[in-house]
């Protein structure tokens, strides 16, 4: 994960001192004569985790990518923990974690050893007592492989691997982590262990950038939501906030004497006080729904891509007609 021979960190976007740890400004990459990123802006800061979301080939991983140093972007300014990650030196690589989308190298070594050798590299860059290497035991109880601490790690299942790539990622006690779709292939209690983990991370003012295709997992993990779509941006907010942009509406549900209600509102919390000051102890059964961020991602990437086909259609339309 080092990459020796490196410029250390140059300084930061000029006039940054606020506390972000990605500062992404008017980010492009064209690939060929294909913009797959076309002015993307967003930052981060400690404690974040911001999940980023899209169609397949949105350019989620592009985006990643650049921010770790490993793909060199066409246009645009990127600060990652104060350094432009294309000059990002060992110093600062050692302050990132990093779990590729799929990652099958090291086959020959045992799990322990790995981890131990990398912790050991890490610790030589550790200077902030709070951000020494984890210990390698705890590390492994975290991630679910204590039984498998001897084992080679080519004999890992597809799942367990995905999970010793979660631990390589965090064994440097990382301020930034970018995580590219990893719970792929994780059963369901992996899974919740895994997101009691990336809590726990995020506890510790680490900033977590990742992507995933599990909206489910999106909405119980993410501080925020970006959605990448054509090239840019096109929503960032909480799951409550995008949800509420899509639908101003909550729907109320309550059982009273027997039969069940249902009222759709703008105001739950006063909807429901008002509930209780004429019904008291005769509710029953309540709930307060808003849109899914499933529901939320569809109706935002859907309206997105009829925008798009409009436009595109309005400029059909004129170029014809002249
Ligand atoms: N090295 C490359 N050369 C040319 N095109 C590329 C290259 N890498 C990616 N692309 C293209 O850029 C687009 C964005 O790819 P990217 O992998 O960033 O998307 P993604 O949002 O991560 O997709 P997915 O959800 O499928 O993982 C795709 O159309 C892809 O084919």
């Amino acid at each position: 994960m080092f990459l020796v021979g490196e410029a250390e960190p140059s300084a930061g976007i000029p006039g940054d001192d606020d506390d972000r740890t990605i500062d992404v400004r008017d980010l492009r990459m064209r690939y060929g004569t294909t913009d797959v990123l076309a002015g993307v802006t967003f930052d981060g800061r400690p404690g974040e985790v911001i999940v980023l979301l899209g169609p397949n080939g949105a350019g989620k991983t592009t985006t990643i990518e650049i921010l770790e140093g490993f793909r060199m972007r066409s246009a645009g300014e990127v600060t990652v923990l104060g350094a432009d990650p294309a000059r990002g030196g060992e110093r600062w690589r050692a302050r990132v974690g990093i779990v590729l989308q799929s990652w099958r190298d090291h086959s020959k070594w045992r799990v322990r050893e790995l981890l131990e050798h990398l912790g050991l590299y890490y610790r030589a860059f550790a200077t902030d007592p709070g951000r020494q290497p984890w210990d390698v035991d705890d590390l492994l109880a975290a991630v679910g492989l204590t039984g498998q601490a001897n084992a080679k790690i080519s004999s890992l299942s597809g799942g367990q691997r995905r999970r010793f790539d979660v631990a390589i990622g965090i064994v440097g006690h990382p301020e930034l982590l970018f995580l590219d779709e990893p719970t792929a292939g994780f059963d369901p209690e992996a899974r919740r262990e895994f997101h009691d983990l990336v809590h726990e991370i995020a506890d510790d003012e680490t900033t977590i950038l990742m992507t995933t295709h599990d909206l489910d997992e999106a909405e119980k993990l993410a501080d925020r939501i970006l959605i990448l779509a054509g090239g840019t941006i096109i929503a960032d907010g909480s799951p409550d906030e995008l949800s509420r942009r899509v639908s101003g509406q909550a729907e109320v549900r309550w059982c009273l004497d027997g039969t069940r209600y249902v009222h759709s509102t703008g105001d739950a919390t006063a909807f429901v006080r008002d509930l209780f000051r004429q019904h008291d102890d005769g509710i029953s059964d309540l709930e307060v729904r808003r849109a899914s961020l499933e529901d939320t991602y569809m109706t935002m990437v859907q309206q997105f891509e009829a925008g798009r086909r409009s436009a595109a259609v309005r400029e059909f339309e004129v170029v014809t007609s002249r």
